[in-house]
């Protein structure tokens, strides 16, 4: 694991949220991003060596959706950069923690992505992210 990419925060109304985090961190967001795959809309920040990434659920079954459901807006995930996402999934499946994706998959932000269970991780969603090149 290299340094922590992003932290993932749920938000119910995303363009209000934008503004928010416009304000709070005196930047605009570099890029927002639809993600079908996983039912989202992304915005990213730089923040220092690090950025935030906002979300917001487009349909009911999506995480953020879900997740703002049951315990409101919030951190939602820490994702860390790693330089080789297959073989750090391998490391932590043989430590045992529990993947929420058996390969890696496309995530935001020319990510390839793996997802950690948060039951097997101290209650907190962790992600893996290696940069596509
Ligand atoms: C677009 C990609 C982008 C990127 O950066 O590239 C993203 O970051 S996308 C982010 C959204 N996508 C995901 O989060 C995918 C991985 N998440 C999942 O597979 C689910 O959300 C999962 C398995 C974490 C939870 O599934 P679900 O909500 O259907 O199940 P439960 O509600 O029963 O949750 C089980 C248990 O986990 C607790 N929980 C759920 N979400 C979180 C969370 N974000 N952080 C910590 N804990 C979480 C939930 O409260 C349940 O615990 P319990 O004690 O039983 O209440
Ligand atoms: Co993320």
């Amino acid at each position: 694991m290299k340094n922590v990419e992003h932290i993932g925060i749920a938000v119910k109304n995303f363009s209000e949220a934008n503004g928010l985090y416009f304000r709070l961190l005196g930047v605009e967001p570099y890029k927002t991003e639809h993600v079908a795959s996983e039912g989202v809309n992304t915005s990213f920040f730089r923040v220092g060596s690090t950025k935030i990434e906002l979300l917001e659920g487009l349909t009911p079954d999506s995480a953020i959706s879900k997740f703002i459901e049951k315990r409101g807006e919030g951190i939602h995930h820490i994702a860390f950069e790693v330089d080789d996402i297959l073989a750090e999934m391998a490391r932590l499946k043989s430590e045992g923690f529990t993947l929420l994706n058996e390969q890696p998959k496309k995530g935001a932000d020319n990510k390839l992505v793996c997802f950690v269970h948060p039951k097997s991780a101290t209650g907190v969603l962790i992600e893996l992210t290696q940069e596509i090149k």
